[in-house]
């Protein structure tokens, strides 16, 4: 809580958002198989090692010829040259092609010396022993040329780039295998609460299945962390101590679920308070009590327990910490204005996500829409219906129907 004039006043989404992005920092560098780059950012620029293509080669299937030796065949009047050579793709010395014959050529193939354009099988014969052109190609075509793609010794992917499927096949195709990217972050989930209990086990009156671990499991990965979880870790400062106090070495980052809020039992807050991590309430629904900090130098960030407190919470704080932590420059949600199907309303002085649904109709300028479940952050079925969270801003308490509002699509 920050302090005006005596009395407390909850933190802002934007501060506590910057507080984490800073505590998590930039990743440390890493070279990595290119199978396990997928999603990561590139941290230093790769410089091409061979031109792409690599040498002239032939695009289509077909026969390597001069045009000139070409120029007047026709549909009536076919050009009739001796076959010389058979050039499969991977074939590695280099014939030439004398004046007057042909080289049949697959796609690929590097292109004869001599040659200087190349006819489609399909405006030939086919013939192998000699081959009858039906039709004049001009020089160069079907031809595609070396450094065309990429010239070698040029940049191919510059630093910051995101490592998706082209990325990664660019980088194997100038020959390398491993890039420097941007380490993940080795997380451990910790999810408190006496009341949980793993599925299939029985549940017994008062005890519920454990669920958040498994969405922030899900969500870390997703963005290449590796993550281990501890899921059920007992309302206990001595047990969640010695639960979590082990594997902090092994850890980049700690995310807890649980245990913050104003009760008696606050496993998380009582544990971690004065051991570097402070606890605050930010102004924003749901995932209005919050912490972070570091225990024994490791980030710590600990979210409420409600499930949709923390998925919410994953998005407006871990999610562009951890984006910002492995290098990319773009952090946020796409957000568009979309117009609301029905009134909601909002705790003044809050920022509110709901849940919701967003459509744009082909046509349309404005998507439309509307909420997916009430504004509980119990509602974790609602929340599997949703694609988008609607924003209502810190000053609005009710947002009529048919007026615009901001959305961030999920
Ligand atoms: N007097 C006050 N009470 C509460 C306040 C407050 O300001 N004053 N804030 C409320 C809000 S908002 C939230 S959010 C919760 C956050 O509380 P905690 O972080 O301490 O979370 P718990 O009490 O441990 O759990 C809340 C809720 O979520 C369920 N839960 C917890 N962990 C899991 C899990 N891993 N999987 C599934 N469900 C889980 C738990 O059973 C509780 O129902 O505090 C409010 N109270
Ligand atoms: O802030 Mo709590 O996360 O609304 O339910």
């Amino acid at each position: 809580m920050i302090a005006i004039n005596g009395t407390e006043r909850a933190r802002t989404v934007d501060e506590h958002r910057a507080e984490v992005i800073e505590l998590l920092g930039t990743r440390p560098t890493i070279e990595l198989p290119l199978a396990d780059c997928t999603g990561l950012v590139l941290a230093e620029d790769v410089r091409a090692g061979v031109s792409l293509p690599p040498f002239d080669n032939s695009a289509m299937d077909g026969y390597a010829v001069r045009s000139v030796d070409v120029v007047e065949a026709g549909p009536e009047r076919p050009v009739e040259l001796p076959v010389t050579e058979d050039i499969p793709a991977g074939r590695t010395d280099l014939p030439a092609l004398l004046p007057g014959t042909a080289h049949r050529i697959m796609t690929g193939a590097p292109l004869p010396t001599g040659a200087d354009t190349v006819v489609m099988v399909e405006r030939t014969d086919g013939g192998t022993e000699t081959v009858r052109v039906h039709e004049a190609a001009p020089p160069g075509a079907h031809i595609r040329r070396t450094g065309e793609d990429v010239a070698a010794g040029s940049v191919a992917l510059a630093a910051g780039t995101v490592l998706g499927p082209a990325q990664l096949g660019l980088a194997s195709a100038v020959g390398l295998d491993r890039l420097t990217v941007h380490e993940p972050p080795r997380v451990l989930v910790v999810s408190t609460g006496t009341e949980l209990v793993l599925p299939p086990a029985e549940l017994r009156h008062g005890q519920i299945y454990e669920s958040n671990s498994v969405m922030l499991v899900a969500a870390l990965r997703a963005m290449g962390c590796r993550v281990e979880s501890l899921r059920s870790v007992a309302d206990d400062v001595d047990a969640f101590r010695a639960a979590i106090e082990p594997k902090l070495a092994d850890s980049d980052l700690v995310v807890t679920s649980g245990g913050v809020s104003a009760g008696a039992y606050e496993v998380v807050k009582d544990a971690l308070t004065g051991a570097g991590v402070r606890f605050a309430k930010v102004a924003m629904q749901p995932g209005g009590p919050q912490g972070c900090g570091r225990w024994n130098g490791v980030p710590v960030v600990t979210l409420p327990g409600n499930p949709v407190s923390v998925l919410v919470s994953f998005e407006a704080f871990l999610r562009p910490a951890l984006l910002s932590a492995l290098g990319h420059s773009d952090v946020e949600r796409r957000r568009v204005r979309a117009r609301l199907t029905e009134t909601l309303t909002s705790p003044r002085g809050k920022r509110q996500f709901r849940r919701g649904y967003y459509t744009q109709r082909e046509g349309q300028v404005t998507g439309v829409v509307g909420p997916r479940g009430g504004p509980g952050s119990h509602l974790l079925a609602a929340f599997t219906q949703a694609n988008c969270l609607i924003v209502l801003p810190e000053d609005v308490a009710e947002a009529e129907e048919g007026s615009e509002v901001d959305v961030l699509l999920l």
